[in-house]
């Protein structure tokens, strides 16, 4: 397969945008229908080349169906941000793409570059983490909502305006809060401004990057709550990243759990926190018990060993050396994604075979 230039590295072309599609996206050409919003086929990123190279996601399969939510969840360092920033093509030159991310059945790994800067606002944004370094520092919150406005929308001034106040009362903040400046603003107000960015061009899809990490607790909820509710409203698909798997069982129709760049379990959200097929999703659904739920309330469990090193990754299965139900056979053959039940997939040797209950983990404090 031939690999793909990531934006920094792609031909910059002037694109006539005619019209809009169905999606908010600018027409280019005829538009190919599309069953799913959103399909990523066999999507490969490795960062560097030879012996040093981080193959960081090794061959990815999902599928967002318009209108749902998906959620990816896996430890720091299984390539959850790179699969967010390779869906709109946002790596440093040194990545190199493979595969396919089709969007409303165009492939964004493809598009000329004219045309991914559309998509980049109508069709699907992103909300980072970390809404301080996200933002710029010396511009006010109200210039940089409207930018995108003016930008993509080809809006006059005062229409970016009157869409930026409406974008910040959208998102809870007062009109007011437009002149101030990021700095100015608290971390859980900064991230409602990152959420107001990512509506400015009515997209169809938001990809939400682990939005609440360095939040508290109570302002983290309230910020998943408004984003939830603004994909209700709105009906715009979420594609939703983040370590724990409790916040992503509430929030999401479907999770995919991420392992060394790959994925080993997907299926209905309650089904995968609830009754895991994988040992690695019951293990991290141990280690992120819900909070307020009685059935949870057991000690949170932290997870065995460290994950693996992307550029020497073990034999077979990668998650053998920490899996405790591994057999010989797993550091020798890798699995793939097969049938675990209705709408549900797992890699795991065990899939279809009774799955020995116990799990060699390490109690650590119940959460307060
Ligand atoms: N620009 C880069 N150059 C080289 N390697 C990178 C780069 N960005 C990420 N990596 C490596 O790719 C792998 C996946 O990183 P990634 O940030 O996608 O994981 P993650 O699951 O999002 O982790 P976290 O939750 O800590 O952000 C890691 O080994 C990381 O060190």
């Amino acid at each position: 397969m031939t690999e793909t230039p990531n934006a920094e590295t792609s031909d910059a072309e002037t694109h006539p945008e005619a019209g809009t599609s169905k999606a908010g996206l600018p027409n280019a050409g005829t538009p190919k229908a599309a069953s799913s919003l959103l399909e990523i086929k066999d999507l490969r990123v490795t960062y560097g080349t030879g012996p040093s190279a981080v193959p960081a996601v090794r061959g990815v399969d999902l599928v967002l169906e318009s209108g749902r939510k998906l959620g990816i969840a896996g430890e720091s360092g299984c390539g959850k941000s790179t699969l967010a920033l390779a869906l709109l093509r946002l790596l440093p030159a040194t990545a190199k793409l493979t595969g396919q991310v089709l969007l409303d059945g165009e492939d964004v790994l493809t598009m000329k570059w004219g045309r991914l800067r559309a998509v980049r606002w109508a069709g699907a944004s992103i909300v980072f983490q970390g809404a301080m370094h996200s933002l710029n520092a010396v511009h006010r919150i109200g210039d940089q909502i409207a930018e995108p406005v003016l930008l993509h929308r080809g809006a006059t001034p005062a229409a970016a305006r009157r869409r930026t106040v409406e974008l910040l009362e959208q998102v809870g903040l007062p009109a007011s809060r437009a002149d101030a400046y990021p700095h100015e603003l608290s971390g859980g107000q900064r991230q409602r401004v990152m959420i107001a960015m990512a509506l400015a061009c009515d997209p169809r899809l938001i990809v939400a990057d682990e939005p609440t990490t360095a939040l508290d607790v109570m302002i983290q909820a309230q910020i998943l709550r408004l984003i939830e509710q603004l994909v209700a409203d709105q009906d715009i698909s979420l594609l939703m990243i983040s370590h724990d798997l409790a916040v992503l069982s509430d929030t999401c129709d479907r999770l995919a759990v991420m392992y060394a760049g790959r994925i080993v379990e997907e299926g209905p959200a309650k089904s995968v926190y609830d009754a895991a097929e994988h040992p690695y999703s019951r293990a991290l659904s141990a280690a992120f018990p819900r909070i307020g739920d009685p059935a949870s309330r057991r000690a949170p469990r932290g997870l065995p060993g460290d994950p693996p090193d992307p550029s020497a990754l073990p034999s077979g299965c990668t998650f053998h050396p920490r899996c405790p139900v591994a057999l010989d056979e797993c550091a020798r053959e890798d699995q793939s994604l097969r049938e675990a039940g209705p709408g549900r997939h797992a890699a795991c040797v065990h899939v279809g075979a009774a799955v020995p209950a116990q799990m060699s983990v390490t109690p650590t404090e119940p959460r307060p």
